[in-house]
């Protein structure tokens, strides 16, 4: 053997490398063991030393997060506005060092790669986050201009405080933009990059309308252009955390919307919409700059600083906007549902029937809906013809059972009708009060028209509220929308709310409601600041409201807020309605003409319910010259119409109504009323419902009656007939002179003696009379869909 290069003899190495193996072969099992610990207390070690940049998914708040002290001190971020230049806005926004942290799809065509690490993704934990507000306007001839330096001045005052002292809020000093100047690809392909990833984005844009060729067709054209290029999201703004439009325009060169008037603005809106996932944090807004521009910029403003400081407070921009809460966008009109519209619907009945048939069924009432139940039987099919049914043909069991009902809430939270109510968007007030947002009014915020009773009395749809202290009614009506899900019963036996606890969580509610609409398309800016002022009550929505013991207290609490009061009744309940003081307007519905054709029409749950409506008919023609009084009549085909108009009009001369409402149901639903045997059939057509009127009109001529057709409503199918009495110098004077209601009430009392001509308001305005249609033109009709109709 030799020795190797080192001078190791080779058996020395075989020796060693023997040696080796026999130690490995003893002590491997401790070897690998402590190895394995080493290694692990290593691991362990290098993760708790690991700097985290962990997602933050959700911004929970802005609110104290950020001393007042790191606002401040640079200069940058002093209350001050000024226009960034394009060139300028570099440094400020985008950090090439900056990497992204997130894997990017090959989507971006120009401009920098779409990071996925925006400022709220990045954010540290505890560390403060920012909002920066930036303002982008356009401008031909300066004035906008100006307008957005004041109004970013402002919005900086009202956000941060006018002194340094005032300025810890979240919100930087709002950066003013001009559109002319900006590049697009760094504002509206992805929000800009913040410096510090801390910094969240909020859009507000301020446009001027041009009929000409201008720089918001360029910006309106790169808009669409960005939500139709298939290599970008189709919502690339998502991640800002807001935006709103103000529009400017000129009435006196484009008076209408239709016409051109902030047609821009309106465009700016709608794809902004589209681009940030509608994220519209406040309804659009316009203004004429000659006229009440400024005005309206100032309730825009006053709306959206309330927006963006629950924004600071909560993360978000409150139910109704995407990404904050449950969402109600849609551009589709809901399912028509109001007071004044009694719908042949079924869609819910069935299943809340099924959901009650689980031995929840205590009350004798419910023994229509057992019958039904029954009648359906599983089988599914529908009734040959309607039921004519007297509940109160089950005498015996009503008084067996009623003795032995306690005192418990109409509407439980636990119960099945609690829950179908909530479900078509009833909210429940104490146990036995609801409200609800009808469609009109949700229609009149877009602008696309209010109810028959703007264009009848002058009631600002959007300004309505639709409530009733009583979910619970007498009646089983064949059309009725509710029927099956409503609670029945002939006299009060629940437990009794306070009217102030009724009167406060109605108008929560409604309140609430509304502010849902803040993000929906369409809706105005003006409008939506005008809805947050209740004006009207209609106190009709479902069940019976004269029911409630209370209702004359409810009703002065209405009053004393201003707010008027349509109250309608079944004429069921002819003490309730001799009790009942002054209300601004009082209905009895009229759903038929004789008794065996009330009956099958109502399904009365009182046995001698053709005598209470009889009594109730006395009480109204006795009022009549005390209460603006109103015979409310549904049409249904088959049912009400054919040759009964001789029967109304002697109905008519017993009541001696200030109006009659004739309107023809309403149909509404992928099933028919199949417990009463309806059919898209029953609804009139408009020019049957005509037909009806002028014969009704001649039957009340022929007895001597001084009526007229005084104004239509086609769009909902409905006309007015009014006495003579609202005719002054050839002109019906159907309005309500609102104000004067309320002086009178204060002069004289809800008992005081004042006539219904005491408060006549002006002339029905002229597009409202008979043969005028009644569309209050300063809305756009529109389809089902939402595409407007020409006027014809
Ligand atoms: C040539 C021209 C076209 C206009 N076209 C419209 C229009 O289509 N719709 C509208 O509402 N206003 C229109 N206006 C009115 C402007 O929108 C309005 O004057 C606006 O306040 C101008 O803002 P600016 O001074 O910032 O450019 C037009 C004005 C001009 C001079
Ligand atoms: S009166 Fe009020 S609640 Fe009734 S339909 Fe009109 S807006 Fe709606």
């Amino acid at each position: 053997m030799f020795p190797d290069s080192r001078g190791v003899s080779p058996s020395v190495t075989l020796e060693i490398t023997q040696y080796v193996l026999e130690l490995w072969h003893e002590h491997r099992i401790p070897i690998i063991l402590s190895t394995l610990f080493v290694l692990s207390l290593l691991r362990i070690y290098l993760h708790t030393t690991e700097t985290r940049e962990g997602p933050r998914l959700s911004i929970n708040g802005y609110e104290n997060v950020t001393p007042k002290s790191s606002l401040s001190p640079s200069p940058e971020e002093k209350p001050r506005v000024e226009v960034k230049k394009e060139e300028s806005e570099g440094s400020e926004t985008g950090s090439e060092t900056e990497k992204p942290k997130t894997k990017q799809g090959p989507r971006r065509i120009k401009g920098d790669k779409r990071k996925k690490t925006r400022g709220s993704e990045a954010a540290r934990d505890g560390e403060p986050r920012k909002i920066q507000i930036l303002i982008f306007f356009s401008s031909l001839t300066a004035s906008t201009e100006k307008i957005t330096q004041n109004f970013a001045q402002e919005l900086s005052t009202y956000l941060r405080g006018s002194t340094e002292e005032e300025s810890s809020s979240a919100f930087l000093p709002p950066r003013v933009l001009d559109l002319s100047e900006v590049d697009y690809d760094e504002y509206f392909i992805t929000p800009p990059k913040s410096e510090d990833a801390q910094t969240d984005f909020f859009y507000l844009f301020l446009i001027p309308s041009y009929n000409i060729d201008t720089i918001n067709d360029n910006f309106l054209e790169h808009l669409k252009e960005t939500h139709h290029d298939f290599r970008i999201d189709t919502s690339p703004l998502a991640p800002i955390l807001g935006y709103s439009v103000f529009g400017f325009g000129d009435r006196e060169g484009w008076p209408t919307e239709e016409e051109g008037f902030c047609v821009q603005a309106k465009d700016v809106d709608k794809w902004m919409a589209k681009l940030s996932g509608r994220k519209r944090a406040y309804p659009l807004g316009m203004g004429d700059w000659k006229r009440d521009g400024k005005e309206r910029l100032s309730e825009w403003r006053t709306g959206l600083v309330d927006v963006l400081n629950q924004l600071e407070k909560t993360g978000s921009l409150g139910e109704g906007v995407r990404g904050s809460g449950g969402p109600i966008e849609s551009d589709d009109e809901e399912e028509a549902e109001d007071d004044g519209e009694v719908l042949i619907e079924e869609a819910e009945v069935s299943k809340t029937s099924k959901g009650r048939g689980s031995g929840s069924l205590e009350d004798v009432e419910d023994i229509g809906r057992i019958m039904e139940l029954s009648r359906a039987d599983g089988s599914g099919q529908k009734p040959a013809a309607p039921l004519a049914i007297d509940f109160t043909t089950e005498g015996k069991t009503v008084s067996k059972k009623t003795a032995t009902v306690t005192i418990k809430e109409m509407v439980p939270k636990s119960s099945p009708t609690y829950a179908a109510l909530t479900k078509q968007g009833y909210s429940i007030v104490g146990s036995h009060s609801g409200v609800k947002i009808c469609r009109w009014t949700k229609s009149a915020l877009r602008g696309r028209g209010s109810c028959y009773k703007f264009s009848f009395y002058g009631i600002n749809s959007h300004q309505c509220m639709e409530s009733t202290p009583s979910l619970s009614c007498s009646n089983k009506c064949v059309f009725c929308w509710r029927h099956g899900t409503n609670p029945v019963g002939t006299t009060w036996r629940w437990v009794v709310d306070p009217p102030q606890l009724i009167f406060d969580g109605v108008k929560e509610n409604h309140y609430k409601k509304i502010k849902m609409m803040r993000g929906v398309p369409g809706v105005r800016a003006e409008r939506f600041a005008e809805a947050m002022r209740i004006r009207h009550c209609a106190l009709s929505l479902v069940g019976e409201p004269i029911f409630y013991p209370h209702i004359n207290e409810f009703l002065g609490m209405l009053h004393g807020e201003r707010i008027s009061s349509f109250l309608v009744c079944n004429a069921q309940h002819p003490d309730q309605l001799a009790a009942l003081q002054h209300v601004t307007q009082l209905y009895v519905s009229i759903d038929a003409s004789n008794r065996e054709s009330l009956r099958r029409i109502d399904r009365p749950l009182h046995r001698d319910f053709w005598e209470r409506f009889q009594r109730c008919l006395d009480i109204l023609r006795e009022r009549r010259f005390r209460q603006r009084t109103v015979f409310r009549l549904t049409l249904v085909k088959g049912f009400n119409i054919d040759d009964e108009a001789e029967g109304y009009a002697d109905l008519v001369e017993k009541g001696l109504p200030c109006f009659v409402e004739v309107k023809g149901v309403t149909y509404c639903g992928t099933s028919t009323s199949s417990s009463a045997g309806l059919t898209m059939a029953n609804v009139p057509f408009y020019q049957e419902v005509c037909d009806f009127v002028v014969a009704l009109e001649k039957a009340l001529k022929r007895r001597g009656l001084a009526y007229g057709i005084a104004a239509e409503h086609a769009h909902s199918c409905c006309i007015l007939l009014a006495s003579e009495r609202f005719r002054v110098d050839s002109k019906w004077h159907t309005l309500i002179d609102y104000d004067r209601f309320f002086e009178l009430l204060e002069e004289k009392g809800p008992d005081g003696d004042f006539s219904p001509e005491d408060y006549m308001g002006p002339p029905t305005p002229e597009w409202a009379t008979w043969g005028n249609g009644g569309f209050d033109p300063r809305d756009q009709r529109v389809d089902k869909k939402g595409r407007p109709i020409e006027a014809s």
